[in-house]
């Protein structure tokens, strides 16, 4: 057993929703002959119902792996399959395409930047009820859908009528939450998705995140540099580092022992009560 498997978890019995295997992403760097290697090598499996946590510090290659997942970025080398289908090649279908949006679905850190502002709260999720609803679906079912999800995640009525500079951070969250809800998807990506909340409204979006999985099934691939909240959500984690997985395992037990010198240095890094005090370590290069 080497070090970066010290912890890993055992799962034979469910098939992965998702397989992402080899997954490297080469841009080209500032000056020529001089390429970024965001991603280089990351493999993991994301199995049904579970939160599964992506952690590391800024620019170790998080958010391209997240990007590469949805379809936003194209895979230098690498697999990336859903439910057994391939995603290495993009989507050339429009059929394919919405399939695949509503299969998984992606909630930023800026909730404010990615809600088109003039839509009202109630529009922007019936836009994603209407896209993924079968062609059966009336207007009203639509509405009415949307308002059942936005009551969901905490928002009554009222909220519907809204428009996003009207709402609080929390909020503006909760409504990216039920929008990605409306696509009825089976993975949620969240990059970052409470970092930009005070503490207090974290922890609400944390409860809403646990509530929606114990109530319909579904994955978190959860992204964060913040190992407090990643405790909270995730059952297993991996640990990235200069676009390298350095380690992997169960949340708890990794974050209970760090073994490798990076997940050491992350945690001792974690300046927030409740953790017991670790001496301050020079992140490991
Ligand atoms: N479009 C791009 N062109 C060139 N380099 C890029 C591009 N996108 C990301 N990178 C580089 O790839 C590396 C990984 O970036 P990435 O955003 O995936 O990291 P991250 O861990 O998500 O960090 P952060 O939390 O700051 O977003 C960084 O060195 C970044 O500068």
């Amino acid at each position: 057993m080497t070090g970066n498997d010290h912890h890993a978890a055992t799962r034979t019995t469910d098939e992965p929703i998702v397989a992402a295997r080899g997954l490297r992403k080469v841009y080209p760097g500032p000056t020529k002959g001089d390429p970024v290697i965001a991603v280089d090598d990351v493999s993991f499996e994301l199995y049904p119902n579970e939160c599964l946590a992506i952690v590391g510090e800024s620019g170790s290659g998080k958010t391209t792996v997240a990007r590469m997942l949805v379809g936003l970025e194209t895979l230098t080398e690498g697999e990336i399959e859903v439910r057994g289908e391939s995603r290495a090649r993009g989507a050339r279908r429009l059929a394919d395409r919405r399939r695949w949006a509503s299969e998984v679905q992606y909630v930023f850190q800026d909730p404010y930047s990615s809600l088109n502002a003039r839509q009202r709260v109630g529009d922007i999720v019936a836009t994603s009820v209407g896209l993924h609803a079968g062609a059966s679906a009336t207007r009203r079912d639509v509405r009415t859908r949307a308002l059942d999800i936005l009551d969901r995640v905490g928002l009554d009525d009222r909220f519907a009528e809204k428009h996003p500079h009207q709402l609080s951070g929390g909020q503006r969250q909760r409504v990216a939450i039920a929008r990605a809800l409306a696509a009825d998807p089976a993975v949620i990506v969240l990059d970052e998705a409470v970092a930009a909340l005070d503490v207090s409204i974290q922890a609400q979006i944390l409860n809403l995140l646990a509530d929606i999985r114990a109530s319909r099934e579904v994955s978190y691939l959860f992204i964060s540099h913040d190992l407090a909240v990643v405790n909270q959500i995730s059952e297993r984690m991996i640990v990235m580092e200069q676009g390298r997985v350095v380690d992997q395992g169960r949340t708890a037990e990794l974050l209970a022992d760090p073994v490798h010198p990076y997940t050491r240095a992350l945690r001792a890094a974690v300046p927030r009560p409740g953790w017991k005090p670790v001496r301050r370590e020079r992140l490991a290069s």
